[in-house]
Order: structure tokens, then sequence, then C-alpha cells
């Protein structure tokens, strides 16, 4: 099995559960390499999440955050996946924060700014926080887009690619940039972090289906060489 459940009571408990996790990941990896680099999916279910770990006592200046995947819109955007994580670690003081875009978002470019990016970083993420869509998308890895094989391969050696959503989904129309399966999976630890019925229904439709290419998160769910932590609470 590549999945291990947790469940929690409520989103609270959700929250501070796995804020006390990463806290340690990140206590961790500092202790041992001297900084701390994680990969947090957008949208707005882990915003909570993240609000309640900036305020943990960490040495926020050795710690990096990146989104796992961005909608190719301007920084100051209220779309943008990296202004609402920013805005959340509001009370982490000195913390690192790296755009997979370019400030103006423009797509054209985004692809090669967020392999530039990455390329900064040591590997692997220290770890890796997945959302999903009702859709069964995870990060920008959208399901029907041409890219999706490549983007899912957990052999490629392509960090990050530009993902066109078709359709566009309603609550985000945008281009992409998302990072890939591969870079994604070897993270040190893999987290998936969900809450309600109706994203535990598309879970379980994913368990269930074993194809990435209809549910993307199922490339995570059922991966060979890693362990996803799925995290939910009603
Ligand atoms: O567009 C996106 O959607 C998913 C899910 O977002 P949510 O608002 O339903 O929590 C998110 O994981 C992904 O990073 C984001 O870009």
């Amino acid at each position: 099995m590549a999945w291990v459940m947790h469940e929690h009571a409520d989103v609270d408990t959700l929250a501070a559960s796995v804020a006390t996790e990463l806290q340690a990941f990140c206590g961790e990896a500092i202790a041992l390499r001297g900084q701390a680099l994680l990969a947090l999916g957008g949208g707005r279910t882990p915003l909570p999440l993240y609000r309640r770990l900036a305020r943990c006592p960490l040495p926020w200046s050795q710690v990096t955050l990146l989104p796992t995947d961005e909608r190719c819109v301007p920084h100051d955007d209220p779309a943008c996946n990296l202004r609402e994580i920013g805005a959340a670690f509001a009370a982490a003081d000195g913390v690192e924060l790296q755009g997979l875009t370019p400030p103006n978002g423009d797509p054209e470019t985004s692809e090669r700014h967020a392999r530039a990016a990455l390329a900064q970083y040591p590997q692997p993420f220290d770890a890796v926080v997945l959302g999903m869509g009702m859709d069964g998308h995870t990060a920008s890895l959208f399901p029907g887009v041409p890219r999706l094989p490549e983007a899912l391969d957990p052999a490629s050696d392509i960090d990050a690619c530009r993902i066109d959503p078709q359709p566009l989904p309603p609550e985000a129309p945008y281009p992409r940039v998302t990072l890939t399966a591969a870079r994604l999976l070897r993270a040190r630890s893999l987290h998936l972090y969900l809450s309600g019925a109706d994203k535990r229904a598309v879970l379980e439709r994913a368990l269930r289906s074993h194809d990435p290419l209809r549910y993307p998160i199922g490339a995570f769910l059922h991966a060979a060489d890693a362990r996803l932590h799925v995290h939910w609470s009603p």
C-alpha cells in the first residue's frame, strides 16, 4: 500500500496535527542540513494549516517555501498561489518564498522560470503538501491535458512543466505551471491534505480507479516507491 490514511475529527484538529508534523520535519531538516525546503499546495483547503504552521516556533529564516503549482497571473492577483501562501505565512518571520512564475505571471516564460527557480535548491523536498480538486487533479496535474503523461511519468527528469487545462477550471481559469510528479514524489515526506465529504468521495474513486490519467492524484496514491500520508477531516 502506497498510502496511509489519517482521519481527524474536524478541520481544526486536522490543521493542528499536520502543522505539528511539518514543524518536526522542518526542525529535523534544519538540524541536519541547516535549511528546510517545503513544496506547498495552493487553493483554499490548506490555508488554515499554513496559518497554524506559521505560528509554530521555528528558525523561519532557514525555511524556504515553494508552491507545488502556480496559476499564470501577476503575483499580486488573489488567484496567485504564492500570494495566498505568503499571506498565510505572515507570522513566519524571515521565511523565504520562492515563486514558480515571473512576477507578471507571463505564461510563455513560466516553465523556464520554474525550472531555473527549482535548480537553485537541493533535492529532495523535505516535505510536500498536496491538495486535490474535485476532478482528481493535484498540483496542476489536470486530467485530459496533452502533457499529462509526461508530467506524471515517475522516471521523468523534468521538474516543472506548463499545463493548459481544458476546459479551463471556472474557479481559476488560467494557464498553469506545475511541479512534475517525478519531482514531487522524491520528497522525504509526502502529504495529501483534504477536508469534506465531497473530496473524500473523489479520493475513494481515485483509490478504486488505478488510472492516473483520469484521476492524477492516483499517481501519488498508487506510487510504487513513495508513501503518501492522506490527512482528512469532515
Ligand atoms: O487549483 C488548485 O486546486 C487544488 C485544490 O484547491 P482547493 O481550493 O480545492 O483546496 C490545489 O491543490 C492546487 O494546488 C491549486 O492550484
